[in-house]
C-alpha cells in the first residue's frame, strides 16, 4: 500500500525534507500543510509536494508518517492538536525543531501510547528560509539527530530512517537533554553572538563613514547567520534558555579574562589565545558537500579594472554555471581586490574555480 507522508510547515526544512524523500521514494504520497496557503501552492508548483492539506487534523488522520517542520512553538501546538486527532494505528510522528527537550515533554504528555513519536533535528540549514530555498541535497553528509527512548522499539525507528534515507544524512541518536546542550553550544549561542556583533557595529556610528561597506570581509563571514529568520530563532533560543544562560555566564567570564590580558599588554598570553583557537579551528573536518550548505563561496583576486566583473562572470556564465551572488569585498584604488562568487552547490563552485584558474586567476575557498 502507498505510504502517505504529511509535512506540516513547508519552509526551507519541510520543503527540503519533502524533496529528499521524493528522491529516494518516488512512490510515497507527500501532502503539505502550511499556515500560508500561497506556500502550499508554491510547493505544488515546484513539485515539492503532491497535494495541499485541506486541514492539519484531516490530513494527519490519513497519514502514515507526520513530519512537523514549523518553528518550535508551532510544533508544540501541533503536537497538542494531534493529541485530539484520530490517527491511524502505528502512525509515526517526527519533527525537525532546533530544540528537543520541550518538544519531547509535550509529545510524552499528548501522544504517549497513541502513535510512535521520534524527535529529530537535521544539523544543516541556511540563513535563507521558505520553500523557494528548499533543496533535496540540503542535508547531504550532515548529522541528523534522532531522539531515542531508553526502550525504543526498533521497527518505527528503522522505518523513519528508511523514509529519510534520501537526505544522505548521518543519523545520530541522543537524549533530548544532551541534544539541547550540544546545539546550545555549537549553534544557538554562536547565533546570539553573531546578532550581538551586528548590533554592536550598528550602535557605533562613526560620523560620515558607511561602516556597512567597510565591514565586508571577516565581519561578514562571522555574522552571516545573523541574516536568519527572527521568528524561528526567537522560538529556538527561548526553548533553550537555561543552557544559553549558562553559556552566557561562561562567555562573560572568558571575556573578562581576555580584557585583563589586553589591559596588561600580555603578548605571550594573547598570542597563545590566537594560536590555540587557530589550532582547534584548523582541525575541523573539511567542509563536505551539504555539511554547511546554503552558500558556496569562491574568492578571486581581481585587478581594479572597470570590466573585471563582466570578464569573470562571462567565463563562468559561458560554461553554463549559475551564480547566486557576486560581490567585490575589497577593492582599493590601483591594487588587487577580492571578488566573492556564490554558487548553489560545491560542484558548480569547483567547476568555476577550475575555469578561472585556467584563465590565470588566483582563487581560494574560505574553509
Ligand atoms: N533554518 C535552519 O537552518 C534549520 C535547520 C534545522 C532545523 N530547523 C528547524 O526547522 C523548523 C523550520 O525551520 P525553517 O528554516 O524551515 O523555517 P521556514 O521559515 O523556512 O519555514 C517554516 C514554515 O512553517 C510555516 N508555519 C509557521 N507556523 C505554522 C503553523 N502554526 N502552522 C503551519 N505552518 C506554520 C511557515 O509559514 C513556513 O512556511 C524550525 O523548527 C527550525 O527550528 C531549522
Ligand atoms: O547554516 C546555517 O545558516 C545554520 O544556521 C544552520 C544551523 C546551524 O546552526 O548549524 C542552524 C540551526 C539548525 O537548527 C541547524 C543548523
Amino acid at each position: 500500500m502507498q505510504t502517505t507522508v504529511l509535512i506540516a510547515g513547508l519552509g526551507l526544512i519541510g520543503g527540503s525534507i519533502a524533496e529528499s524523500i521524493r528522491s529516494a521514494h518516488s512512490d510515497v504520497k507527500i501532502i503539505g500543510f502550511d499556515q500560508n496557503k500561497k506556500t502550499m501552492e508554491e510547493g505544488i508548483r515546484r513539485h515539492v509536494i503532491d497535494e495541499s492539506a485541506e486541514s492539519f487534523p484531516k490530513s494527519a488522520s490519513a497519514a502514515d508518517i507526520i513530519i512537523l517542520a514549523a518553528p518550535v512553538s508551532a510544533i508544540i501546538a501541533m503536537i497538542e492538536e494531534l493529541g485530539r486527532t484520530e490517527l491511524k494505528p502505528g502512525t509515526i510522528v517526527t519533527d525537525v525543531g532546533s530544540t528537543k527537550r520541550l518538544i519531547k515533554l509535550q509529545a510524552d504528555y499528548y501522544l504517549k501510547g497513541r502513535c510512535h513519536f521520534i524527535g529529530g533535528h537535521p544539523m544543516a540549514g541556511s540563513h535563507k528560509s521558505g520553500v523557494s530555498a528548499a533543496r533535496a541535497n540540503l542535508f547531504e553528509n550532515a548529522y541528523y539527530f534522532l531522539i531515542a527512548e531508553k526502550d525504543q522499539e526498533s521497527a518505527p525507528m528503522q522505518k523513519l530512517e528508511n523514509l529519510l534515507s534520501g537526505t544522505h544524512a548521518k543519523f545520530f541518536r541522543v537524549t533530548p537533554e544532551i541534544h539541547d546542550q550540544i546545539v546550545g553550544l555549537i549553534s544557538h549561542f554562536p547565533h546570539l553572538i553573531a546578532s550581538a556583533l551586528v548590533h554592536h557595529l550598528e550602535n557605533h556610528p562613526i560620523q560620515g563613514i558607511n561602516l556597512r561597506l567597510l565591514a565586508a570581509g571577516g565581519f561578514r563571514d562571522i555574522t552571516r547567520i545573523a541574516s536568519s529568520d527572527p521568528t524561528m530563532w526567537t522560538d529556538t533560543v527561548i526553548s533553550n534558555r537555561d543552557d544559553l544562560l549558562d553559556l552566557l555566564d561562561e562567555w562573560t567570564r572568558s571575556m573578562e579574562q581576555l580584557k585583563n590580558l589586553l589591559m596588561e599588554g600580555n603578548r605571550p598570553s594573547i598570542h597563545d589565545f590566537f594560536r590555540k583557537a587557530k589550532l582547534f579551528r584548523d582541525g575541523f573536518p573539511k567542509k563536505e558537500k551539504g555539511a554547511i550548505p546554503g552558500y558556496y563561496d569562491l574568492f578571486i583576486d581581481v585587478p581594479d579594472k572597470p570590466d573585471t566583473i563582466s570578464t569573470v562572470t562571462g567565463y563562468v556564465g559561458g560554461a553554463g554555471i549559475n551564480l547566486t551572488n557576486i560581490e567585490i569585498i575589497e577593492a582599493r584604488e590601483n591594487i588587487m581586490g577580492v571578488m566573492r562568487l556564490t554558487f548553489q552547490d560545491a560542484d558548480q563552485r569547483d567547476k568555476a574555480r577550475a575555469i578561472l584558474q585556467q584563465k590565470g586567476y588566483h582563487t581560494y575557498l574560505n574553509d
